[in-house]
């Protein structure tokens, strides 16, 4: 059987936002975004990233086409240590390296018609001679459901999913290994969503390529994950393949984020599972595990101790989730009590 390649392998990974204050202007606190986060993805496949608002999902993203410096931590993309590039060295592995946003009409330049951008991005990257552009950029239009003409449009001229299918369009003009899609689905309509996600489906298969996909939503990443990752509060708290992470969930977080998903059949009863409040301050995090101050099955251990998840398996691709309550129950050093077993078949 043929190995599989690590296309992107992030090791501890940290991203700290200094908060400023006092008449010096001097580091007062920091904004923990992103915490000693590790895990790989291979060449091929579709990894996402799932979590509430402010769990670090798109810092994770934008730390890896280095649109922030992290704090620490190291990331390799195909054998490459990015963290050690100069500028001017990671502008040209961008070529690679694609980042599609939830709102192409923020990331497009609105005074440049799409040829133009498109153009624009062929050559800050040397990849297409100059007079064979206009062919490349009329296929690119064709491959993603758009007519050559609207080349000529500005982005205004577009709707949403059309905008999208334009971004899309100039993260593939350069012919990348790997694009993050950070809620590149999230603001358009279902029907508009399952196209989009569809096509990328489609291109991942024609040219094996890779995605990091960022979404809050687990119901939208299902279909196109091979493997999800959950955060929280700038930690991983589950990893695990698609399938087993929503036939046998593990982390209450895990749980409480399936069981808001609704169902389409209203014979098939599943437990809600409410979470408390909201996400708490990432610049002054719980102890312990941090998701403690809102999980309705946490001990005293939970707040005092930070739940490990760090083997060689939950790097690269195995099911684990960080939680001591699970742990103790399957260790049998707790008794499953009715509430438990109620969060663990939901
Ligand atoms: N440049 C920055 N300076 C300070 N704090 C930041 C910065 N960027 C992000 N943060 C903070 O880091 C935390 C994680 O943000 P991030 O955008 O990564 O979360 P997210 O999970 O992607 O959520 P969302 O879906 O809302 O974007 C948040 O508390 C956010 O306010």
């Amino acid at each position: 059987m043929s190995q599989k390649k690590e296309l992107l392998k992030i090791n501890n990974l940290k991203q700290y936002f200094p908060i400023k204050g006092g008449v010096f202007g001097r580091t007062v606190n920091n904004v923990k975004a992103v915490d000693d986060v590790s895990f790989t993805i291979y060449e091929g496949e579709t990894v996402s990233v799932v979590g509430e608002s402010g769990c670090g999902k798109s810092t994770t993203g934008r730390a890896i086409l280095r649109l922030d410096d992290p704090t620490d931590g190291t990331i390799e993309f195909d054998g490459t240590d990015l963290l050690s590039l100069s500028k001017k060295n990671m502008r040209k592995m961008r070529k690679d390296l694609q980042i599609i946003f939830q709102d192409p009409y923020a990331s497009l330049n609105p005074r440049m018609t799409v040829r133009q951008t498109l153009n624009e991005a062929m050559e800050i990257q040397n990849v297409v001679p100059k007079n064979e552009r206009n062919d490349r950029i009329a296929e690119l239009m064709e491959t993603v459901g758009l007519q050559p003409h609207q080349a000529d449009r500005y982005p205004h001229e577009f709707s949403g999913g059309q905008r999208q299918r334009v971004g899309i369009a100039r993260a593939l003009s350069v012919d990348p290994k790997l694009i993050v899609c950070d809620e590149a689905v999230s603001a358009l309509d279902v029907s508009i969503q399952a196209q989009v996600l569809n096509l990328l489906k489609k291109f991942q298969k024609d040219w094996n390529l890779t995605y990091l996909f960022i979404a809050h939503d687990l119901g939208v990443v299902r279909h196109i994950s091979d493997r999800i990752i959950v955060m929280y509060l700038g930690k991983i708290v589950e990893m695990g393949d698609t399938k087993s992470i929503f036939e046998n969930p593990q982390h209450p977080y895990t749980k409480a984020l399936l069981s808001a998903i609704p169902v389409p059949d209203p014979e098939k009863k599943t437990e809600r599972i409410f979470l408390q409040g909201d996400v708490p301050s990432p610049i002054d995090p719980p102890s312990g595990c941090r998701f403690h101050t809102r999980c309705p099955f946490a001990t005293e251990k939970c707040a005092e101790e930070i739940p490990e998840l760090r083997n060689e398996e939950y790097m690269t691709g195995g099911h684990q989730a960080a939680c001591h309550y699970i742990k103790a129950i399957e260790s049998g050093e707790h008794q499953p009590t009715r509430e438990t077993s109620k969060v663990r078949n939901v």
